[in-house]
């Protein structure tokens, strides 16, 4: 059985990891940590990791094509059994594909000063998590470390990567997220937004790839007591941005002041949120996974 240390490191993101297994393949391995309010927290989530990739799982098993090729393999190291895939490497497309269900983070910035998201005209009068039917593709490209993705216009993918695969990205975007956002409604969960990351099989097929339909790719709001208008709470990070903004946590969220170690008991409810996303979502017992 291999370690972590065989496989060479070949990107960190913020919460995940990424290693280069053999020529055909990498390990994508989500970790605990934690961000809010653009800042990496010093707190782990006990399991985040392991949720995350039971979710991305989930979805893959219904949705192809995509890079996944294992979860439970012997190429994976006891270290992160659980919380790492074997996936298949591709030429990756560098457009964040985003797709968009109700108004709120960036897109609601751009609706306020322009009317319009990615150079989408949208109706006047919309509010803080109005709902868009049809959703909007709203590209992005991709920011350096610690800068946030641009959002641009369809045109500005079609002019980088050609009108087709444009509209390729655009159309499964939209497609795949309208198919989970229906799926989530019926277990009382709304989902926002996503953003996806595609990759080109060497026949040029698209291929799903990066993790998917996961609380750090998307907005999970609870569909109860969802009501336009003001910001809705975050399913899986709300305990965790209503203490740091908390008098109690002696946090200034507009200072450089990096956030405060979580209490144990904001630490112990963003697991339980975590796990409750899962179970709600899939049906099945977290306690089942990889068991
Ligand atoms: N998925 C995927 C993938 C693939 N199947 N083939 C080739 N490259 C990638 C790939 C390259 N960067 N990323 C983003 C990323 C993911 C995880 C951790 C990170 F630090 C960074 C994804």
């Amino acid at each position: 059985m291999p370690t972590l240390a065989d496989y060479q490191h070949v990107a960190r993101g913020k919460v995940r990891d990424l290693y280069d297994v053999d020529d055909e393949l990498l390990l994508f391995v989500a970790s605990d940590r934690i961000s809010a309010y653009d800042h990496i927290l010093s707190s782990e989530i006990p399991d985040k990791g392991r949720v995350l990739t039971a979710m991305s799982v989930f979805w893959f098993e219904r949705l192809a094509p995509n890079h996944l090729v294992a979860f439970d393999d012997p190429r994976i190291p006891a270290e992160v059994r659980g919380r790492a895939l074997l996936v298949r490497k591709l030429q990756m497309v560098d457009v964040e594909c985003v797709a968009r269900g109700y108004l709120t983070g960036s897109g609601m910035a751009d609706y306020t000063a322009t009317g319009a998201v990615c150079g989408i005209e949208l109706p006047a009068g919309l509010v803080e998590a109005s709902e868009l039917t049809p959703p909007i593709f709203t590209p992005a490209s991709k920011a350096e470390i610690g800068a946030h993705d641009e959002n641009v216009s369809f045109d500005v993918i079609a002019e980088k990567h050609g009108v087709e695969l444009a509209s390729k990205l655009r159309d499964r975007t939209i497609e795949l997220y309208s198919e989970a956002r229906a799926y989530a409604l019926t277990r009382g969960l709304i989902l926002a937004d996503t953003k996806f990351e595609f990759g080109l099989s060497p026949d040029g097929e698209l291929i799903l790839a990066d993790e998917v339909f996961t609380p750090d790719s998307s907005r999970y709001w609870p569909a109860e007591g969802y009501e336009p208008g003001r910001v809705q709470p975050s399913f899986d990070k709300q305990f965790v941005r209503d203490w740091l903004t908390s008098a109690e946590s002696g946090w200034d969220r507009k200072s450089d002041v990096p956030p405060p170690p979580l209490p144990a008991d904001v630490i112990e409810a963003t697991r339980a949120r975590y796990i409750e996303a899962y179970e709600r979502l899939t049906g099945r017992s977290f306690a089942d996974w990889l068991a």
